[in-house]
């Protein structure tokens, strides 16, 4: 059974619709990166599955249940990560995660919690009104670890880390997902989301413009791989044979490579692996002065997505 399953789930304030029809499953064991830019409707969407949004049509079920006909059941299997939340200046660390841990009625060690998200014992005795951002950060993500949920709702969760704090969330996350859990992970920060998550999806204005694994997503989004070769000399049969070889989509030759007066020739390919083949062609016609590969990243695809939805 799918951990989150929207149908046709729609948002309207008025005339402006925050977000439109959405289509999404996110199944258990997988990290599922939600992007989009500023006002895409990632808050509006994540209020829905977490029943404090009412939608305007459609559906949002978390385990097979609507989240708006059974609210509680459902948040108890929900481990939620808000861009915002309310701490307690004058409650320490230990106390908040003793509060949630009680509140959810399990058994949890408040210390083992505080060890695996990197608070100092000491530090974790202390106000939260004297902890730095990152340490409320850690704070927040050993609550959302409460109770072992089988869904964890995180919403730009490195906000505030420091890069030992992205890393170790890194690892969080990807322990919650082999422990069974599902991880809806929304954050701006492609990067990270590149690092952890298995699936995306792409929401702009909100519509969501791409769904699926992020390896083939990339790979739609241009040839596997694009060799810019600066050599010394151009001559025509240097192009006619890398035009010969299978895994070449389009070669094209400049006089004055990437604004140099450097000749270049630009290679497109089907597969990486034939990168060594294609500079070892060249080498046989002209001496190659300099080269670079690029491959598609989950930046352009995203600026593709989000150029597309504009146009
Ligand atoms: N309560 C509301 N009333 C009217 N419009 C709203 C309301 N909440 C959100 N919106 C609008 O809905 C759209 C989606 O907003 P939302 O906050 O869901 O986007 P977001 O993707 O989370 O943005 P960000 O990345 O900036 O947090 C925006 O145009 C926003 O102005």
């Amino acid at each position: 059974m799918a951990a989150i399953r929207t149908t046709d789930l729609t948002k309207r304030y008025g005339s402006h619709t925050a977000v439109s029809e959405l289509n999404l499953t996110v199944n258990a064991g997988e990290v599922y990166g939600f992007l989009g830019p500023n006002g895409a409707g990632k808050s509006t969407t994540i209020g829905m599955l977490l029943s404090y949004i009412y939608p305007t049509e459609g559906t949002a079920r978390v385990f097979g249940t609507d989240v708006h006909d059974e609210p509680v059941a459902t948040k108890r299997r929900v481990g939620v990560l808000p861009e915002s939340c309310q701490l307690y200046d004058r409650l320490s660390g230990r106390k908040h995660l003793q509060f949630a841990i009680d509140a959810m009625d399990v058994d949890d060690d408040p210390d083992t919690l505080i060890d695996r998200v990197g608070l100092e014992p000491d530090a974790a005795r202390r106000p939260v009104g004297e902890y730095s951002t990152g340490m409320k950060q850690r704070l927040k993500i050993a609550v959302t670890l409460v109770g072992e949920p089988e869904l964890l709702v995180l919403d730009e969760p490195s906000s505030g880390l420091d890069p030992a704090g992205i890393q170790l969330l890194r690892e969080i996350v990807l322990e919650e997902r082999d422990r069974g859990a599902a991880v809806f992970f929304s954050s701006h920060i492609l990067e990270q989301v590149e690092a952890v998550c298995d699936r995306i999806g792409i929401l702009v204005d909100g519509r969501l413009r791409t769904s699926g694994d992020i390896e083939v997503l990339k790979s739609d989004t241009g040839p596997a791989v694009e060799l810019d070769i600066e050599v010394d000399t151009l001559p025509p049969e240097l192009v006619t044979a890398l035009e010969s070889i299978d895994a070449v989509t389009a070669c094209a030759a400049t006089a004055n490579g990437s604004g140099s007066s450097t000749p270049a020739v630009t290679v497109s390919l089907s597969t990486g692996s034939a990168k060594a083949e294609i500079l070892r062609t060249v080498e046989e016609y002209a001496t190659i002065e300099d080269f670079a590969a690029e491959e598609p990243s989950l930046e352009s695809l995203f600026d593709e997505q989000v150029a597309e939805a504009k146009r």
